[in-house]
Parts: C-alpha cells; structure tokens; sequence
C-alpha cells in the first residue's frame, strides 16, 4: 500500500541528509582554515571567508550561535581565539561546527523540497495539499539550529510526520463513539460513484458493526440500476443480514424509510442505506440524497470511491460534499494503491475524515482510517 509514495518521501529525506552533510563538511573546511594562520589570513581564504566575515555568522550577542552549548569548548584549542584573530568572532564559528550544529536555510532546502513537491504532485496528491505539505516542512526545518549527525535523517523524519499528519487528520472524530452515543437506530447512507465498492463497503461495515456488538439491517436505496438487488442480496445473504429493496424505478427515500421502520421494529442498531452510484453531476440523483435527507435525515453521509482513482477521488468527494454535505469517506482498494494522493488529500480538501480503508475483496477487509498508522506506515516505521 502506497509503496510508490513511501520510496518518494525516502528519497527526500536522503536529499536532505545530503544537503545536511555538505553543509556540514563546509562549516568543517571553515574551521580548518584557522590552523596555522592568522584570522586575517584565513579571512583571505576562499573557503568560508565569506561566512566568517558576516555579522550573523560571527554575532557573539545572544545569537544561538554561541548558545551555551555551543559555547562551551573550553579545552577545545580549535574554538580558542588565537591570538591575533579579529574580533570577526571567527572561533564562534568554529565552535558551532566543533559542536556539529549549524543553521539549514531556506536556500539549503529550495531543490530537495522542489523534489518532493515533484514527487508528490507525481503521486497523485492534490496541488493545495502538496503546497500545504511543504510550508510545513519548511517551516518545521529551516532557521532552527539544528544539531547535525545521525539524527539529520529524524529531523526530517520527524518534519514530514508532523506535515503528513497535519494534513491527513483533518476533521478525525471518533468513529465507534460516534455510534456508541446515538439514538438507535442510526442511519447511515453510503454515496459516491458507480462501480467504486460502495455496496462492499456497505457489507463489511455491516461486519465491522457486528463484531462491536451492533446489528444492522441493509437497505438497497439503489432502485435505478437493473441487478443491484441481486447484488446486495448477495451480500445479505452471505452475512445473514436482513435487506430491505423496493422494485427497480422505486422511490430510494421510501426504501430506507422502510428499512428505519423495519429496525425501529425489531430493535436493529444501524440501517445501512446504498444509494445509486450515478454521476455526481446527475441531478436527479442530488435531489433523490435531498429527499432521503429530508425524509430519514441520515445521522451519518458516508462518502466512497477508490483509493486508486487519485485525483479523480479527490474531485468527486468535494464536488459530493458540496452537493450532499458528507460526514466522511471511505476510500476503497487502497490495497491496490501505490500512490496514496487521495489518501492524503480527501480529507484537507473536503474538511472531512476519511474513516476507512478498503484493503481487499473480503467482509474483514475494512480497515479504520489512523491517521498516525498511515504516516508510520508512508515513513517505512513498519520496516
Ligand atoms: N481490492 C479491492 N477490491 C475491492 C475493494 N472494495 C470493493 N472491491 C471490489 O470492487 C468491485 C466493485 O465493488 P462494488 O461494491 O460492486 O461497487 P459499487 O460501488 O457498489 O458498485 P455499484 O453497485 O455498481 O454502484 C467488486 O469487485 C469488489 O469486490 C477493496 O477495498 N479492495
């Protein structure tokens, strides 16, 4: 699952690391320079002269430069000031190096974060999502004075967490309390696209309710596609589950008032209601979600589509959250993802959790969407 995601975040982080190393290796030429010469000598060196000679670099006035820490070198001859070195503070920077701390700047960063911004754009992740990703990191690594060794590769590890995270756990709720804490029955309608998995997903929520301890009733709201009873049925039949359908062409808001009725009468905890996977753009059918609204009012819109359709995903569940207002979605085959663009990107641009993954054909193969097992799972924690 989004292996090609996973590898593209790695290679930034090694870019990074790169860069860190290279800078690194500069700050250490600087403090070689001194050895042997004067501070006006090395000075008139080619290498870190430039550096050495800027106020910021050599400011010894409470600038992180000479925090305590990196301060302390006493014993350290190479951060002693010569006699004869210049007030230019050379030995600060030394000392900054001995310590192996040294700032990243945004110059530092411009090519390695053009790379991911690539690499995202590349898996499928949505323009404002990847741009918001970037700030993040930006923010989270340039400027600070940062201590480079081993731990460059956590810091920027810990940097695309924090982004990854931000991003993907927009608008998280608690899902089994959700269900926990309402009336029964509670309705929960199923929309999006033909062909996506919506009514799978309706079977393996149905699993997933019977395994907290709640009972559900399925109610086919999909009277315009020719077979789609079968299809469900199918389902019921397999999970010992009671369906409620009406006739092709019928009205889907009276299909899931029956099914509410019918759970309402035999104590059922949760009406699970498929609805046609038309075009969003159909307006009959935003007007049949209207009035089942207005008929049943759902307690929860539930958003699905594959994992797999990318930016395709990302589209349709904005343009049904406009048109329906959803409460979350659930993005199926996601087994089958190797990119993970929707993934990261439903959430942030509809301002809605994704509350599930679909990761196989089986009833069990619904998984809860964890926004920190995802971002383990992208940064390779599981390896
Ligand atoms: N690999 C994989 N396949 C899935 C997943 N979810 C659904 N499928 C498969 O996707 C196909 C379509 O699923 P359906 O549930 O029929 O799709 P639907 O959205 O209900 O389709 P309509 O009823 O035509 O609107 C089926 O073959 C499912 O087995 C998943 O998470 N992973």
């Amino acid at each position: 699952m989004f292996d090609s995601l996973k590898e593209k975040l790695g290679s930034f982080r090694e870019d990074v690391e790169e860069t860190a190393e290279e800078k690194a290796a500069e700050e250490e030429a600087a403090t070689e320079a001194p050895e042997g010469e004067t501070a006006e000598a090395a000075a008139a060196e080619p290498v870190g002269e430039a550096d050495a000679a800027e106020p910021e670099a050599v400011d010894t006035s409470g600038d992180e430069a000479v925090d305590p820490e990196a301060a302390d070198t006493s014993g350290d001859e190479a951060a002693e000031p010569e006699a004869g070195e210049t007030s230019t503070g050379l030995g600060a920077k030394v000392k900054a190096a001995a310590t192996g701390k040294f700032v990243i700047e945004e110059e530092d960063l411009e090519e390695p974060l053009w790379d991911l911004k690539m690499a995202l754009l590349e898996s499928d992740v949505e323009m404002s999502v990847a741009e918001e990703i970037l700030d993040r990191v930006e923010e989270e690594l340039v400027g600070e004075r940062r201590k480079f060794t081993e731990s460059t590769g956590s810091i920027v590890e810990d940097a695309l967490r924090e982004a990854l995270l931000d991003v993907i756990s927009v608008g998280q709720f608690d899902f089994d309390q959700r269900i926990a804490d309402a009336d029964k029955p509670l309705v929960i309608i199923f929309t999006g696209v033909n062909g996506v998995g919506k009514t799978t997903s309706i079977a393996k929520m149905s699993r997933y309710l019977a395994e907290r301890g709640y009972s559900s009733v399925l109610a086919n709201g999909d009277t315009y596609r020719a077979g789609a009873n079968e299809q469900i049925g199918e389902h019921a039949a397999a999970l010992d589950r009671k369906l409620i359908s009406h006739q092709q062409g019928g009205d889907p808001a009276a299909v899931i008032y029956d099914a509410v009725e019918y759970a309402e009468a035999n104590d059922v905890d949760v009406v699970l209601g498929d609805t046609a996977g038309r075009l969003h753009t159909n307006e009959g059918l935003m007007d049949q979600l209207e009035k089942i609204g207005r008929v049943v009012g759902p307690d929860m819109t539930l958003f699905v589509d594959e994992a797999v359709a990318g930016q395709d995903a990302v589209r349709r569940a904005e343009q049904f959250d406009e048109a329906v207002s959803i409460d979350g979605s659930i993005l199926t085959k996601a087994d089958a993802d190797s990119n993970g663009g929707a993934a990261i990107s439903v959430a942030h641009v509809t301002g809605k959790p994704i509350l599930f993954l679909g990761v196989g054909q089986g009833y069990d193969h619904l998984e809860r969407f964890d926004p920190e097992v995802v971002v383990a799972r992208l940064l390779g924690d599981d390896e």
